[in-house]
Protein backbone atom coordinates (compact mmCIF):
# COMPACT_ATOMS: atom_id res chain seq x y z
CA UNK A 1 0.00 0.00 0.00
CA UNK A 2 1.48 3.19 -1.26
CA UNK A 3 0.16 5.01 2.12
CA UNK A 4 2.74 3.45 4.67
CA UNK A 5 6.34 3.77 4.12
CA UNK A 6 8.40 0.88 4.70
CA UNK A 7 11.80 0.31 2.59
CA UNK A 8 9.95 -1.69 -0.45
CA UNK A 9 10.69 -0.23 -4.04
CA UNK A 10 7.31 1.62 -4.03
CA UNK A 11 7.52 3.25 -0.24
CA UNK A 12 10.76 3.02 0.21
CA UNK A 13 13.18 5.98 1.39
CA UNK A 14 13.54 7.46 -2.31
CA UNK A 15 9.26 8.04 -1.78
CA UNK A 16 9.21 8.93 1.85
CA UNK A 17 9.26 12.76 0.25
CA UNK A 18 5.64 12.65 -1.13
CA UNK A 19 4.12 12.14 2.40
CA UNK A 20 7.26 13.46 4.02
CA UNK A 21 8.50 16.55 2.61
CA UNK A 22 11.44 16.73 5.23
CA UNK A 23 12.48 13.49 3.99
CA UNK A 24 14.50 16.10 1.07
CA UNK A 25 16.25 17.83 3.48
CA UNK A 26 19.96 19.15 3.46
CA UNK A 27 20.20 17.41 6.99
CA UNK A 28 18.98 13.76 6.61
CA UNK A 29 20.15 10.90 8.56
CA UNK A 30 21.16 8.21 8.49
CA UNK A 31 24.93 9.00 7.10
CA UNK A 32 27.79 7.72 6.20
CA UNK A 33 31.18 8.46 8.04
CA UNK A 34 34.21 8.52 6.93
CA UNK A 35 37.12 8.99 9.77
CA UNK A 36 39.32 10.91 7.31
CA UNK A 37 36.65 13.42 6.96
CA UNK A 38 35.89 14.02 10.84
CA UNK A 39 37.09 16.89 12.63
CA UNK A 40 37.87 16.74 16.12
CA UNK A 41 36.11 19.88 18.14
CA UNK A 42 37.93 20.07 21.71
CA UNK A 43 35.42 22.44 22.52
CA UNK A 44 33.15 18.96 23.12
CA UNK A 45 32.68 17.95 27.12
CA UNK A 46 32.36 14.31 27.45
CA UNK A 47 28.27 13.22 27.82
CA UNK A 48 26.56 12.05 30.78
CA UNK A 49 23.91 9.45 30.95
CA UNK A 50 22.04 9.30 34.58
CA UNK A 51 18.92 7.36 34.20
CA UNK A 52 16.22 5.76 36.66
CA UNK A 53 16.01 2.23 36.42
CA UNK A 54 12.08 2.82 37.86
CA UNK A 55 11.59 4.97 34.69
CA UNK A 56 11.12 2.29 32.72
CA UNK A 57 7.45 1.40 31.84
CA UNK A 58 6.77 -1.15 28.54
CA UNK A 59 8.49 -3.60 25.58
CA UNK A 60 6.35 -3.06 22.71
CA UNK A 61 6.52 -4.37 18.93
CA UNK A 62 5.08 -1.53 16.49
CA UNK A 63 5.24 -3.44 13.87
CA UNK A 64 8.55 -1.74 12.93
CA UNK A 65 10.95 -2.88 15.88
CA UNK A 66 10.72 -3.69 19.54
CA UNK A 67 10.72 -0.36 21.69
CA UNK A 68 11.21 0.34 25.35
CA UNK A 69 8.87 3.27 26.55
CA UNK A 70 10.56 5.51 29.70
CA UNK A 71 8.21 7.85 31.89
CA UNK A 72 9.50 11.09 30.73
CA UNK A 73 6.96 12.99 32.73
CA UNK A 74 10.21 14.77 34.84
CA UNK A 75 13.65 15.19 34.64
CA UNK A 76 14.14 11.58 35.72
CA UNK A 77 16.26 9.71 33.32
CA UNK A 78 18.33 12.10 31.80
CA UNK A 79 21.35 12.64 29.00
CA UNK A 80 23.53 15.48 29.37
CA UNK A 81 26.74 17.00 27.74
CA UNK A 82 28.35 16.47 24.51
CA UNK A 83 27.57 18.84 22.22
CA UNK A 84 23.98 19.27 24.38
CA UNK A 85 22.67 22.06 26.43
CA UNK A 86 20.25 21.05 29.48
CA UNK A 87 19.38 17.75 29.86
CA UNK A 88 17.20 16.08 27.54
CA UNK A 89 14.76 13.17 29.01
CA UNK A 90 14.82 9.61 27.18
CA UNK A 91 11.92 9.05 26.30
CA UNK A 92 12.07 5.20 24.02
CA UNK A 93 14.60 3.74 22.60
CA UNK A 94 14.73 0.85 19.79
CA UNK A 95 16.69 -1.27 17.47
CA UNK A 96 17.40 -1.89 13.63
CA UNK A 97 18.46 -4.76 12.06
CA UNK A 98 18.91 -6.46 9.01
CA UNK A 99 17.96 -10.29 7.46
CA UNK A 100 22.09 -10.92 7.92
CA UNK A 101 25.10 -10.59 10.06
CA UNK A 102 26.84 -7.99 7.27
CA UNK A 103 23.85 -5.63 7.35
CA UNK A 104 21.57 -4.09 9.49
CA UNK A 105 22.71 -0.75 11.10
CA UNK A 106 21.64 2.62 9.52
CA UNK A 107 25.08 4.82 10.31
CA UNK A 108 27.68 3.29 8.24
CA UNK A 109 31.29 3.80 9.75
CA UNK A 110 33.89 3.58 7.13
CA UNK A 111 32.26 1.25 5.22
CA UNK A 112 31.18 -1.13 7.63
CA UNK A 113 27.89 -2.02 8.16
CA UNK A 114 27.18 -3.55 11.51
CA UNK A 115 24.57 -6.17 12.36
CA UNK A 116 22.12 -3.68 14.05
CA UNK A 117 21.46 -0.68 15.64
CA UNK A 118 20.17 0.42 18.97
CA UNK A 119 18.64 3.91 19.38
CA UNK A 120 18.33 5.92 22.60
CA UNK A 121 15.74 8.77 21.94
CA UNK A 122 15.49 12.01 24.25
CA UNK A 123 14.02 15.01 24.07
CA UNK A 124 14.66 18.78 25.15
CA UNK A 125 11.81 19.57 27.91
CA UNK A 126 12.78 23.05 26.85
CA UNK A 127 10.09 22.90 24.10
CA UNK A 128 7.32 21.56 26.21
CA UNK A 129 6.34 17.91 25.06
CA UNK A 130 8.23 15.81 22.33
CA UNK A 131 5.93 16.61 19.62
CA UNK A 132 7.29 20.27 20.01
CA UNK A 133 11.00 18.94 20.15
CA UNK A 134 10.14 17.54 16.70
CA UNK A 135 9.75 20.94 15.34
CA UNK A 136 13.22 22.13 16.66
CA UNK A 137 16.55 21.65 15.64
CA UNK A 138 17.77 20.95 18.94
CA UNK A 139 14.10 19.15 19.94
CA UNK A 140 15.75 15.93 20.30
CA UNK A 141 18.94 13.92 21.25
CA UNK A 142 19.70 9.93 19.98
CA UNK A 143 22.62 7.77 21.10
CA UNK A 144 23.37 5.07 19.07
CA UNK A 145 25.35 1.95 20.01
CA UNK A 146 26.24 -0.41 17.13
CA UNK A 147 25.80 -3.84 17.45
CA UNK A 148 28.14 -6.74 16.20
CA UNK A 149 28.09 -10.42 16.30
CA UNK A 150 30.82 -11.76 18.60
CA UNK A 151 31.27 -15.14 20.94
CA UNK A 152 31.37 -12.37 24.44
CA UNK A 153 27.79 -10.96 24.03
CA UNK A 154 27.07 -8.30 26.79
CA UNK A 155 24.47 -10.19 29.03
CA UNK A 156 22.58 -6.61 29.81
CA UNK A 157 21.32 -7.24 26.43
CA UNK A 158 19.61 -10.88 26.82
CA UNK A 159 17.13 -9.01 29.13
CA UNK A 160 15.85 -6.68 26.54
CA UNK A 161 16.10 -10.10 24.08
CA UNK A 162 14.10 -12.12 26.49
CA UNK A 163 11.41 -9.91 26.88
CA UNK A 164 11.04 -10.38 22.24
CA UNK A 165 8.98 -13.71 23.75
CA UNK A 166 6.20 -11.67 24.97
CA UNK A 167 5.91 -9.11 22.49
CA UNK A 168 5.62 -11.71 19.43
CA UNK A 169 2.92 -9.99 17.63
CA UNK A 170 2.59 -6.65 15.93
CA UNK A 171 1.03 -4.45 18.50
CA UNK A 172 1.83 -6.58 21.74
CA UNK A 173 3.02 -4.31 24.73
CA UNK A 174 4.42 -5.93 27.86
CA UNK A 175 5.26 -4.49 31.29
CA UNK A 176 8.89 -4.16 31.47
CA UNK A 177 10.51 -2.43 34.78
CA UNK A 178 13.65 -1.40 37.00
CA UNK A 179 15.70 -1.53 33.62
CA UNK A 180 19.00 0.99 33.43
CA UNK A 181 19.86 1.02 29.54
CA UNK A 182 22.97 2.84 30.53
CA UNK A 183 24.25 -1.10 30.96
CA UNK A 184 24.28 -1.62 27.37
CA UNK A 185 26.92 1.51 27.04
CA UNK A 186 30.59 0.15 25.75
CA UNK A 187 33.39 1.02 27.83
CA UNK A 188 34.67 3.74 25.72
CA UNK A 189 32.66 7.20 25.97
CA UNK A 190 34.29 7.74 22.37
CA UNK A 191 31.97 9.01 19.92
CA UNK A 192 30.93 11.29 16.93
CA UNK A 193 27.92 13.89 16.29
CA UNK A 194 26.53 15.66 14.11
CA UNK A 195 23.13 17.63 13.04
CA UNK A 196 20.68 14.96 11.73
CA UNK A 197 17.08 13.64 11.43
CA UNK A 198 14.68 11.22 12.09
CA UNK A 199 15.60 8.00 9.90
CA UNK A 200 12.37 7.31 9.53
CA UNK A 201 9.41 9.31 8.70
CA UNK A 202 8.59 11.86 9.40
CA UNK A 203 12.29 12.33 9.08
CA UNK A 204 12.13 15.76 11.02
CA UNK A 205 15.53 17.72 11.14
CA UNK A 206 15.32 17.30 15.10
CA UNK A 207 18.36 15.43 15.98
CA UNK A 208 21.54 16.01 17.74
CA UNK A 209 22.80 12.70 17.08
CA UNK A 210 25.91 10.87 19.39
CA UNK A 211 27.36 7.61 17.35
CA UNK A 212 29.26 5.54 20.07
CA UNK A 213 32.29 4.46 18.32
CA UNK A 214 32.79 1.49 20.05
CA UNK A 215 30.21 -1.60 18.96
CA UNK A 216 28.73 -3.49 21.89
CA UNK A 217 28.94 -7.76 20.83
CA UNK A 218 25.80 -10.12 20.88
CA UNK A 219 25.45 -13.55 20.16
CA UNK A 220 24.34 -15.37 16.81
CA UNK A 221 21.05 -16.56 19.07
CA UNK A 222 20.53 -12.90 20.63
CA UNK A 223 20.51 -11.70 17.00
CA UNK A 224 18.33 -14.43 15.55
CA UNK A 225 16.01 -13.48 18.39
CA UNK A 226 15.39 -9.98 17.18
CA UNK A 227 15.03 -11.32 13.65
CA UNK A 228 12.53 -13.59 15.12
CA UNK A 229 10.49 -10.58 15.95
CA UNK A 230 10.05 -10.19 12.12
CA UNK A 231 8.71 -13.59 11.91
CA UNK A 232 5.43 -13.41 13.71
CA UNK A 233 4.75 -10.52 12.06
CA UNK A 234 3.82 -11.35 8.64
CA UNK A 235 1.75 -8.25 7.20
CA UNK A 236 2.64 -5.80 4.38
CA UNK A 237 2.96 -3.06 7.38
CA UNK A 238 6.31 -1.11 7.65
CA UNK A 239 9.14 -3.49 8.91
CA UNK A 240 11.85 -0.94 7.92
CA UNK A 241 15.33 -2.75 7.51
CA UNK A 242 13.81 -6.06 8.71
CA UNK A 243 11.42 -6.39 5.84
CA UNK A 244 13.79 -7.70 3.67
CA UNK A 245 13.72 -11.04 6.35
CA UNK A 246 9.99 -10.10 6.53
CA UNK A 247 9.55 -10.68 3.05
CA UNK A 248 11.44 -13.94 2.70
CA UNK A 249 9.61 -14.82 5.49
CA UNK A 250 6.48 -13.80 4.76
CA UNK A 251 7.84 -14.96 1.09
CA UNK A 252 7.97 -18.53 2.56
CA UNK A 253 4.97 -17.98 4.50
CA UNK A 254 2.77 -16.92 0.91
CA UNK A 255 4.72 -19.65 -1.42
CA UNK A 256 3.52 -21.99 1.86
CA UNK A 257 0.40 -20.83 1.42
CA UNK A 258 0.24 -21.19 -1.92
CA UNK A 259 1.42 -24.62 -1.66
CA UNK A 260 -1.52 -25.06 1.43
CA UNK A 261 -4.13 -23.40 -1.11
N1 LIG B 1 15.38 5.90 14.17
S1 LIG B 1 15.22 7.29 14.94
O1 LIG B 1 15.73 8.35 14.11
O2 LIG B 1 15.78 7.18 16.27
C1 LIG B 1 13.51 7.60 15.13
C2 LIG B 1 12.72 7.64 14.00
C3 LIG B 1 11.36 7.89 14.11
C4 LIG B 1 10.81 8.08 15.36
O3 LIG B 1 9.54 8.32 15.75
C5 LIG B 1 9.59 8.38 17.07
N2 LIG B 1 8.47 8.58 17.80
C6 LIG B 1 8.45 8.44 19.17
O4 LIG B 1 9.44 8.17 19.81
C7 LIG B 1 7.12 8.62 19.81
C8 LIG B 1 6.89 7.99 21.01
C9 LIG B 1 5.65 8.15 21.62
C10 LIG B 1 4.65 8.93 21.03
C11 LIG B 1 4.91 9.55 19.81
C12 LIG B 1 6.13 9.39 19.18
N3 LIG B 1 10.81 8.22 17.58
C13 LIG B 1 11.61 8.02 16.49
C14 LIG B 1 12.97 7.79 16.39
ZN1 LIG C 1 16.10 4.41 15.23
Amino acid sequence: AQSVWGYDSDNGPERWHENYPMAKGDKQSPIEINSKDVRHDSSLAPWHASYDPGAAKTILNNGRTCRVVFDDSFDRSVLRGGPLTGAYRLRQLHLHWGSSDDHGSEHVIDGVKYAAELHMVHWNPKHGNFAGALKQPDGVAVVGIFLKVGKTPKPEMKRILEEIDNIKTKGKEAPFQHFDPSILFPKSRDYWTYQGSFTTPPCEECITWILLREPIEVSPDQMAKLRSLSKNVCCPGFWGYNQACLASVCEDKKTYLAVIA
